[in-house]
């Protein structure tokens, strides 16, 4: 993509998260007002800012005061948030009065948010007032400013200055006149209506054309609805974000506000209208683990694994090897052993490859493979052509190595199998670099700590270690355990097949 290409595409795609003010009361349990709209917000892919325009002292059972700041203060607060950060969209919940309604409204007329979504709230569930009846001429003038507003049947009686809907079409004939006459988008709810269906419908009657999308849901039986309207509409205003369909980004929503209050049951959560369960939908799908990183994963098990490597440079076997005074024979007797291990563990590495997920790790194991395979060759070429070792049987140590990465390879677990197969990279690429410095022209050993010091084991290393905790990483926390121990057993099986050859 050329630079420019780029550039328009950033300005054109949606940013990825909206930045969504909720200007709305507070409602101190939690369940409705702003701390509602916060939660909708967030659990509908927003960064969620919030302006108070009155303090609400209420809970499940209802409200007991209001009490409303100085409007100047409410200027200063707007002004806050729009002198600063760049807005996405807005939802507005309850005003209150008229002098509240006025600041709002100015405000908006001057920062023109891409998006509005005003929730016409006057009456609490609880029934108790949240909008002074003198100010309802100018809440239906602020509607005018709005791209959609979502009354319940009360609130569109209110709205259409007309009697309340008693039927589901009364309601749709009503939000259509609302429509036209504001030039709004009207998400009518019919929450309120009895029945055993909850219908929304998205009434479009601002052009020449009527549009009504319908969206039935069944009703759920509960008292869990307080705050089902806040949630609604904060929701709504961030799914909008980006010039998504409002017939779409409704039917969203309403999927979302239907799993939160089924989920509203799990909190328990005051005595009377409980709230809605915001991210029930969501826990349940994604659950609450957090994952650690690649980076963290490589400290963690290297770490792990300290008394183990610890154990091994220990070994009168490791220090002979060191110095070079461990005798010929014991050292020949341990590269007879490798030499069987490596013809499985080859094989093993042909099978990650087989089983790899992408064509970098498939390429990469095969090539490990055909390296085991060469170096096994090589080690009978250069230190066992003499026969001597030709009949050798694995010793248990052999074997039980063995066992643990054919049974991985016979589980067909990808990510398992090169948890175990690491080791065997990681430890010998480390021993190799810190006998190095105690290698010299003659040094018995020098040809062995040279091949595992060499710098293409180093590179071969790092991508194993690489794509080992890449594939621990995006593992759930089950996965990664199984990982983790499969990677130890490696290495305790490494200590044992180094301690072999000398007895311990
Ligand atoms: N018992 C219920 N079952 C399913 N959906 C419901 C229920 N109560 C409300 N809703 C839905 O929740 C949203 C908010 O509606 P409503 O309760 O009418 O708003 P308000 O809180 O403004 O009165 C609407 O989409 C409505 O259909
Ligand atoms: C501050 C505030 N705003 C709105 C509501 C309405 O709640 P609901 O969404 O249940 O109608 C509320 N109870 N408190």
């Amino acid at each position: 993509m050329s630079a420019e290409a780029t550039r328009d595409a950033a300005l054109t795609a949606p940013r990825a998260v909206p930045r969504v003010l909720s200007i709305a009361g507070t409602d101190p349990t939690g369940g409705a007002g702003i701390q509602a709209d916060l939660k909708s917000i967030a659990a509908n892919g927003g960064y969620g800012m919030a302006v108070v325009t009155a303090l609400v002292a209420q809970n499940t059972r209802g409200v007991r005061s209001v009490h409303v700041p100085p409007v100047a203060f409410l200027r200063e607060q707007l002004d806050a948030v729009s002198d600063d950060v760049e807005i996405d969209a807005v939802k507005i919940g309850m005003l209150a009065d008229v002098d509240v309604i006025a600041a709002v409204r100015e405000w908006l007329v001057r920062v023109a948010p891409p998006i509005v979504v005003l929730d016409p709230v006057m009456v609490a569930t609880s029934g108790d007032r949240l909008l002074r009846a003198d100010a309802e001429g100018a809440l239906r003038e602020l509607a005018r400013l709005a791209h959609v507003v979502t009354p319940n049947i009360p609130e569109l009686a209110i709205l259409a200055d007309e009697p309340p809907a008693t039927t589901w079409q009364q309601t749709l004939d009503q939000a259509a006149r609302v429509s036209a006459r504001f030039g709004v988008l009207v998400l009518a709810k019919g929450g309120h209506l009895d029945g055993d269906t909850a219908p929304d419908a998205l009434v479009d009657a601002t052009g020449p054309e009527l549009f009504v999308t319908m969206y039935d849901a069944s009703r759920i039986e509960t008292t869990n609805t307080h705050g089902t309207g806040c949630s609604l509409s904060s929701g709504l205003a961030t799914r909008l974000v980006g010039g998504v369909e409002p017939a779409r980004a409704v039917g969203e929503v309403k999927r979302w506000i239907s799993e939160s209050i089924r989920g509203g049951g799990e909190l328990a959560v005051g005595g009377g209208n409980g709230p809605i369960h915001h991210f029930a939908g969501m826990w349940q799908r994604a659950g609450l683990e957090t994952r650690p990183t690649a980076s963290e994963i490589r400290t963690e098990w290297w770490d792990g694994i300290r008394d183990v490597r610890e154990q091994i440079d220990a070994l009168p076997f490791l220090m002979g090897l060191g110095d070079g005074s461990l005798r010929d024979d014991a050292f020949r007797g341990y590269l007879a052993q490798d030499a069987l291990y490596l013809r499985d563990y080859a094989r093993a590495l042909a099978t990650a490859s087989a089983l790899a997920p992408t064509v970098a790790e498939q390429a990469f194991w095969a090539a490990a493979s055909e390296g085991s395979i060469t170096a096994e060759l090589e080690l009978h070429e250069s230190w066992l052509a003499d026969g001597a070792y030709a009949g050798t049987r694995p010793d248990s140590a052999t074997i039980g190595y063995l066992d643990h990465l054919l049974a991985r390879c016979a589980e067909g677990d990808y990510d398992t199998l090169i948890a175990a197969l690491l080791p065997c990279f990681w430890l010998y690429q480390d021993i190799g670099v810190r006998l190095l410095p105690r290698s010299h022209d003659a040094h018995p050993y020098r040809s062995w700590i040279e091949t595992y010091a060499d710098a293409g084991i180093a590179e071969m290393t790092e991508a194993a270690v690489g794509f080992v905790t890449q594939a621990a990483a995006r593992a759930d926390e089950r996965g990664r355990e199984a990982m983790r121990e499969a990677f130890v057993r490696s290495a305790e099986h490494e200590l044992a097949f180094f301690a072999a050859p000398l007895g311990s």
